[in-house]
This record gives structure tokens, sequence and C-alpha cells, in this order.
């Protein structure tokens, strides 16, 4: 059957698919079959650019939902507009763990490369490379890291800046490596996991699941270029996932897209893939010319997805000689990154945000480079259009022209952020939600468990899980979530004197040790990776088989994007959730989630005792550290912040499961920019 222009016309009515789509209102939806059989299709790519005809063959899979919806929200273009979501988050560019505070540092030091103006950004009242917009100075400085302000509350906005001070010895984390090298790695790795992947399937993933994240149609089915689709099989793909299937033909026509697909399903090919293919279709400039146009910005949260992103990019690219990816990232040296995009063919940058803020100020000729971008993808779309990247995102939109298509791709896509999708996409973008209707958002052959119990046991039933774990599998892979950046170092810590093989990571470790760490946990098994939100969206690590979270996550989505780091490709994977008694309330915002309560691991007397020796080796200043980060996570929170007496009643319960009865005094400074001056409990120094 041949349907023109849209694959998912209703037109194709006997078809057994079944399909929402949407059409204006965004959210009046209709129902209809649409077909698991071949089709031809023949539409106009990029209407906005004199490109080809293509012709494609999409074969439906049957019996699986995909909601297309047309909104009729509008876009702002370049303007600035106020989130109407009125949240704030500070679910920031290299995570949360900028929660920590760790006191005030050396702000003399000076930045090459790096403009007086980006300076100063960074150093607004805040030595950590923290900035933040008035409000904040209205809500005393430190006193939210804000897991929860996305929900609202009184807490200060904190925008961590895309260089951290990772650097403990007030060195500044200024990278040798260069980055291309590790875009490479990365690539080499993706590469070699890939084709491990061809050969042995991981024994755990039962023949059903593992396919369910696939559909029928195959690369060589559609409209794809020779040289991608040599790229893609070089790759090892040969099926479409869901949504690469749902979203490529609608991207491809030139329609502003945004997506919502379980974790692990291929979202980054399906925006990588179709970006591609507009760039091949375009002129290329002179490989000389002074100043080549980027012409797709893909922008992602974190320095780690950024790096995935560029290689999976580089992986489709091989046989593109002429088109080239370029990845400029926070942590990393800034001139690099400019000899690197004026040296090598950079039609497709990935970027941080705060990073890219850097470039859009200080480096030459760069914002003239941007007019040329023709694709604006948001990954992690969601998080991006959250408030505690919002000045840096309107600034980014601002520096692409307002006529383009935007792709915004994420495994959540709360009702609120798509109130405010309007500030990124056009009015009449599509919505493609691959999460079937009445299903999940988390993937069920994932067993997720939580246990709520005192704090004080918290450590002996992480313990506890890890080594029962650690018996059942050889292969085991582990990813620990902490609330903050101290508090993962100081579980690492811990779990390292107790002789696990553990390895950690945060934005206070030099970006060098961050892709070094991450790449041997992508290629390892039998390791332990105790992690703040660096890990949480997005990073492809292959077969993990649990996924702990100690404390409370931030919100929901992040619940669900920290999970999806297990059971990725249909995959089988385990989730435990670990509460105390007093953030048992989180459960209500999963509670349509099948987290079953587990019951809790019996905690000999030996646990015990080796678990409070392994404390005493603790190093006291990471005790330190997490206390005070553990405070001012804890402040942020609406809930649990509310009350600050109990609230350091709570802080004073997690010093004692470290170990210490005597609270950690933390500097009057800090006490008073938490607003916590004179709580009882509390000892200032
Ligand atoms: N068509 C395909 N066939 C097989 N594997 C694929 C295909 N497309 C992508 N993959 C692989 O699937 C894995 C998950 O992809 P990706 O990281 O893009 O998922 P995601 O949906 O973006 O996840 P998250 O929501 O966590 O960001 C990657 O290892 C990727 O290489």
């Amino acid at each position: 059957m041949t349907a023109l222009l849209h694959p998912f016309s209703t037109t194709n009515s006997s078809s057994s698919m079944k399909l929402r789509v949407t059409t204006h209102p965004p959210h009046r939806a209709l129902s209809i079959l649409t077909g698991a059989f071949p089709f031809k299709l023949k539409y106009r790519v990029l209407s906005a650019r004199p490109l080809k005809d293509y012709s494609c063959i999409i074969c439906r899979s049957l019996s699986r939902g995909v909601a297309v919806h047309t909104s009729a929200l509008s876009r702002g273009g370049g303007e600035s507009r106020p989130g109407r979501v009125g949240q704030r988050k500070s679910l920031v560019e290299d995570g949360h763990e900028d929660k920590d505070e760790g006191g005030v540092r050396d702000m003399g030091r000076s930045r090459n490369g790096v403009s007086s103006e980006s300076l100063k950004r960074r150093r607004v009242g805040n030595p950590r490379g923290l900035h933040r917009d008035s409000k904040d100075k209205e809500a005393g400085f430190f006193d939210g890291f804000s897991p929860q302000a996305k929900r609202g509350g009184r807490e200060a906005i904190r925008v961590m800046e895309d260089v951290d001070d990772d650097s403990e010895d007030g060195v500044l984390s200024v990278e040798e490596e260069d980055l291309n090298e590790v875009v490479l790695k990365v690539a080499g790795s993706l590469r070699q996991l890939d084709r491990e992947d061809g050969v042995k399937p991981r024994p755990s993933a039962s023949a059903d699941t593992a396919e369910s994240y696939l559909s029928q149609t195959r690369f060589d089915q559609c409209s794809i270029s020779p040289l991608s689709l040599k790229g893609i099989k070089e790759a090892g793909y040969e099926r479409m996932t869901l949504v690469q299937e749902a979203t490529l033909p609608i991207i491809l026509k030139g329609k502003d897209v945004m997506a919502k697909a379980r974790t692990g399903t291929g979202k980054t090919v399906a925006f990588l893939l179709p970006a591609i293919e507009a760039i091949a279709k375009l002129h290329h400039p002179d490989r000389f010319e002074k100043r080549p146009p980027i012409n797709v910005l893909v922008i992602c949260p974190t320095r780690e997805l950024a790096c995935q992103a560029a290689a999976e990019a580089d992986k489709l690219l091989k046989y593109h000689p002429s088109i080239g990816v370029q990845a400029v990232i926070g942590g990393t040296r800034l001139t690099l990154e400019q000899k690197r995009m004026q040296a090598n063919p950079c039609q497709i940058l990935v970027a941080t945000p705060g990073r890219l803020r850097d470039h859009i100020d200080t480096t030459t000729a760069f914002a003239s480079r941007l007019k040329g971008v023709q694709i604006l993808v948001l990954d992690e779309a969601d998080h991006l259009l959250d408030m505690g990247f919002r000045k840096d995102l309107d600034r980014i939109i601002a520096a692409v022209p307002k006529q383009r298509q935007t792709l915004l791709f994420s495994a959540t896509i709360p009702e609120e952020v798509r109130q405010i999708c309007h500030v990124a996409l056009q009015k009449d973008h599509e919505f493609v939600n691959t999460v079937e209707e009445g299903s999940e958002e988390t993937h069920s052959q994932v067993r997720q468990m939580h246990l709520v119990t005192p704090l004080d046991d918290h450590f002996s039933v992480l313990y506890s899980i890890l080594t029962e774990h650690i018996a059942e599998d050889v292969d085991y892979k582990v990813l620990v979530f902490c609330t903050t950046a101290m508090v993962t170092r100081m579980i690492a810590n811990l779990l390292s004197e107790l002789n696990m093989n553990v390895r950690e990571i945060h934005s206070r470790k030099p970006q060098s040790y961050r892709t070094r760490v991450s790449d041997e946990f992508r290629k390892s098994k039998g390791l332990i990776l105790v992690t703040s939100d660096v890990s949480a969206r997005g990073v492809d690590y292959p077969d993990v088989t649990l996924v702990i979270q100690v404390g409370l996550p931030s919100d929901r989505e992040q619940y669900i994007h920290r999970l999806g780091r297990t059971g990725r490709k249909g995959k089988q994977g385990k989730g435990f959730l670990l509460l105390a008694p007093w953030e048992e309330f989180f459960l209500a915002s999963v509670k349509d989630l099948p987290i079953a309560k587990a019951s809790s691991p019996p905690i000999g007397s030996n646990t015990r005792k080796r678990v409070e020796v392994a404390l005493s080796q603790v190093e006291m200043k990471n005790k330190e550290a997490a206390y005070q980060a553990w405070l001012g996570y804890y402040n942020s929170n609406k809930k649990v912040g509310r009350d600050k007496a109990r609230l350091v009643q709570l802080a004073n319960e997690f010093s004692r499961s470290m170990g210490l009865d005597q609270p950690p005094a933390i500097p009057r400074l800090i006490l008073g920019k938490m607003g916590l001056k004179n709580v009882p409990g509390l000892r200032a120094k």
C-alpha cells in the first residue's frame, strides 16, 4: 500500500497497530487502527531546504501503540519567556551535586580563554562557579540545592557552571586530554560493545524482552542514504527501535518533534540519523572556509552524555568523511575546543549548556557559525527546559535561527514541560509517545523494589544488598546513586573500606578522571559505580544488573532516569530504592510504578560490626563534607527542609549513621546562607 507524505496517515485504516493521533487542540486524541504491513511512503523532506524527494518502505510493528500528537503550541523563537511552569529546580548541568557546598574557595584564579564576562558570571557570589539569578539573592545563598525545587518552593535556583572546580587542591580543572580522543575512545568502546552485543546476547535477557524495544522495520527499508546505511550496519543496527521508527519519517519531513520513549531504547540514533541525513543533502562548504556553519546543534545536560552522543554520531558518520562532529563540554580547555572546531569539520556540535554559552560569549565567529543551525536538538528535553537550565537555554535559543527544526527527546515529559515546550518548538510540532497508553514509563523486565528503614541501618542494608547481589551474579555491574557529590564520595570510601570493587563519579572529580572511570565502567563487569546524578540521565552503560538509589531522589523523573540505567535494550535488571521513614512520602509520586516493598535483609551482628569498622576508616573530611552536603540537600527539599529544627535532628541522625556522635561543625557563613543560623543541634565554627 502506498501512502503519501505521512507514514502514520489516518488513511492506513487496515493496519492493526493502535495509533493515537492528536490534532488541535493538542490533547484531543483520536484512536485509529493502522497497519502491520509494509507500505510505501513518499514525502518531501525538510521543506525549508532544497532537498530531494524520498521514498521509504515502513513496516509497522504489531500491536504496539505509538501516539503521535500534533500540537497547537507555539514557538517563541529566540524570545526569552518566563517559564510558565513556575517551578524552580536545581537539577542542573553536570548533576545535582552542586548541592554540595564545600565552603568558600579561591576566586582569584584566572581561566585561560574565558572572557571576563563569563568569569564574572561564574563568580556571582559563588566560589564554586555556581551562578544564580536575582531571586537567589533574596533567598539566601547556600540554603537551597533544590532537589525538588521544580515543584516550587523558596529555594534559590542553583545553576552549576559548566566548568567545575573539581580540583580540590585549587588547581584549575583544565584537562590535558583532547576531547576528540575522549570521543573517539568512547566511540571505540561503543563499537566494540556493539560487536560483542551482536555475537553474545546476555543470557538474562529473554528473547521476548530483548526484542521488545525493536520494531519490525529495517533501516534499509527506509529512505536513508547509502552512506548512513553503511554506518548503521557497521554499528550493528539492523531493525529500528520503536522510537526511531515512529520519529524518523516525521523528522525527515522537517517537522518539529517532541518524543517520549523509555530509557535505553535508542533515542540518540533517533535524532542523530535524520540530522545527519539533512546535513548530507546540504551544500558542503569549502573545507577551508573561515567560518563554516554549524548545521546541527545537540544540547545535553551532562558532559558524559554529550561525549556519548558525539561518539554515537561519530559511529554513524563513519562513511560521511566530509561531515564532522565535535563536542564542547565543561572541565576541558576552552582554547583546545576552539582550535578543534576551527581545524576540523564541525557540522554537528554536541554541547553542554554552560560551555556552549562560554563559546557564544568568547569564541571568535562562533555566534555567526551558529546562525547556520538548521536543527536544534534538546536531549533530555524536560531537564533542559527546567528552570535550572532556563537562562542558558534562552540564550542558546536566541543564538540560533528562528527558522529551524527543533527536536525534543526524553524518557519523561511531564505535563508542565509540554506546557512550556513552545519556547523551543513550532506551533504545529508533533508529539510522539512510544509509551503505550496505560503502561508504565519504566521497563516491565526491570524488577523494582523499595525498602523503608531507619537511617541508622542504611549502610548495613546497602552492604547486604550488594553482597547478596554479588553472590548471585558474578557479572554484577551496579550503580549506586547518592543524593550529592560529597555523599557519593563518602559512600564510595565506605564501600571500598568494605573491600568492594568500587569506583566513584561526580562533578567534584576532574573531567579526565570522570571520563576514565566512565569508560572503565562501560567495559567492565564485577564493578560498582557509586555516583551522583551525573550518571542519572542518558548514560548508556551496557548490562547494568542493579541500580540502587540511596535516599530521596530529587523527583519522580529522576527516579525513572536513574532506574533506566538498567534494563536497557530489552535486557533484564533490578532496581532498589532505599529510604528512611521520613522519606517515605516520595513513594506517593511513583505509586503508579510497580515498585514492590522489599523485606529488610537480615543484618547479622557480623555485618554491623564490619560496617562499623569500615566507617571508622572513612576519612573524617569525607564524613564532614557529606554531613554538610546532606544538610544542604535536604534543606532545599520543600518537605523535609520546612521544619529546620527537625531537619537538623535528621542531619544529626545521618551524622550518627556515619559513626559521628557529635555532628561536624559547619562554617557560620554557610549556616547563614543555608538559613540555619542558631538552629539548635548544629555546631558552628
Ligand atoms: N536500532 C538499534 N538497534 C540496536 N541497538 C540500538 C539501535 N539504536 C540504538 N541502539 C543502542 O541502544 C542503546 C540505547 O540507546 P540510547 O542511549 O540512545 O537510549 P536512550 O533511549 O537515549 O536512553 P536514555 O533515555 O537513557 O537516554 C545504545 O547502546 C545504542 O547504541
